[in-house]
């Protein structure tokens, strides 16, 4: 394929995969396609109306912690419809060339890959609490009151909680609060989960790293952009473009996990890659779950189930929670009508 990646050794086109326990992500997509928010922008000028470049002093300061050759042609800025805050092309950029480079020597490394994000996460926690990380990027990391953490089921209040433990996705997450020292630590699971990539250093081996302004892009089941690096000194960590891009175009990139349906994305990323079928295939596979337990262990009581039907009905969780509300809702009426 003739992506002409920046090579300055051998070992540069080790894969950089997209977080835990997710495939390569060096997968050099054949679709030539990607989301154009807003194709045809030929300036900076001509970005669209409704894309807000992030122009507040707390983001200036991150940028400026950057290479100043990064913001040359990109920036953070706030992207409809969801008006979350997404990286942007402020400049034309051609096919092969790198969209970001980040140094690894700026990127918080977080140790050797495990599928279990606990020890990473930990290590994040005492790296922030004893001031390792630059305050300029923990300033612009989501912070647990966000919209991005709290919309998380997270927030799935307790009732709702043990009533769902038969459910895969719920119980998996329990399983991640039992093994924490304090709940709340639950948040930097999330930020675990959510951003951070598993990148190959010198030897081949898998490092979890997390690497400001590369981990604010979001995103896109088609986005062709290929992502390179190794974690290491002297190494680079690059989305390189897949396709030409327009100016206003969104950069995504393609997350791993949730290959299966979409609870894994649920669970670690907190939104529905509506792409992979979104709720709809969340609650079948909610269904099978069930009709599992209906098989095994006499399945629900109606004790349980009135329970569960009680507990959905207590309102917080966000968006999301509401969705998979819904979906659980649905499962107990094809129950009961059985
Ligand atoms: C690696 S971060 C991406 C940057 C993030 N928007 C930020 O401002 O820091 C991953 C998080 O971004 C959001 N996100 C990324 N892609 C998304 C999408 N396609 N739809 C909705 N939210 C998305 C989710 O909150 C996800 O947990």
């Amino acid at each position: 394929f003739n992506l002409n990646l920046h090579q300055s050794s051998g070992a540069v086109n080790s894969a950089v995969k997209t977080r835990i326990d997710t495939r390569i992500a060096t997968r050099i997509a054949t679709s030539s396609s990607s989301t154009v928010l807003h194709a045809g922008f030929g300036k900076p000028s001509e970005l669209p109306p409704n894309v807000k470049l992030s122009n507040d002093a707390v983001t200036n300061a991150f940028l400026k912690m950057l290479p100043p050759s990064q913001t040359k042609s990109t920036s953070l800025a706030s992207i409809p419809p969801l008006n979350y805050r997404g990286v942007i092309a402020t400049k034309p950029i051609k096919k092969g060339t790198p969209i970001i480079s980040i140094p690894y020597t700026l990127a918080v490394d977080l140790g050797t890959e495990s599928l279990d994000p606990i020890p990473p996460a930990l290590h994040l926690k005492s790296l922030i609490e004893s001031s390792a990380v630059d305050k300029r990027y923990v300033s612009v990391l989501p912070s647990s009151t966000s919209p991005d953490y709290s919309n998380l089921y997270s927030s799935w209040p307790s009732t709702s909680r043990s009533s769902l433990n038969w459910c895969h996705l719920e119980s998996s997450r329990e399983s991640f609060i039992e093994r924490l020292p304090e709940p709340e630590d639950m948040y930097y699971v999330f930020l675990v989960t959510s951003r951070v990539l598993t990148v190959q250093d010198p030897e081949g081996r898998g490092r979890k790293l997390l690497i400001p302004y590369l981990d604010m892009c979001n995103h896109d089941e088609k986005s062709t952009h290929v992502l390179t690096g190794v974690a290491g000194e002297g190494g680079m960590l690059k989305v390189v473009a897949g396709k030409d891009v327009k100016v206003g175009e969104e950069i995504t990139i393609r997350y791993g996990g949730g290959e299966e349906g979409v609870d894994e994305f649920l669970r670690d990323y907190g939104f529905d890659p509506g792409e992979r079928g979104g709720y709809e295939r969340f609650g079948r596979r909610v269904a099978r779950e069930v009709k599992m337990g209906l098989n095994s262990r006499g399945g629900l009581r109606e004790e349980e189930r009135r329970q569960i039907r009680e507990s959905l009905k207590v309102p917080g969780g966000g968006e999301v929670i509401e969705k998979i509300k819904r979906e659980v809702g649905k499962v107990l009426d094809e129950i009961d009508g059985w």
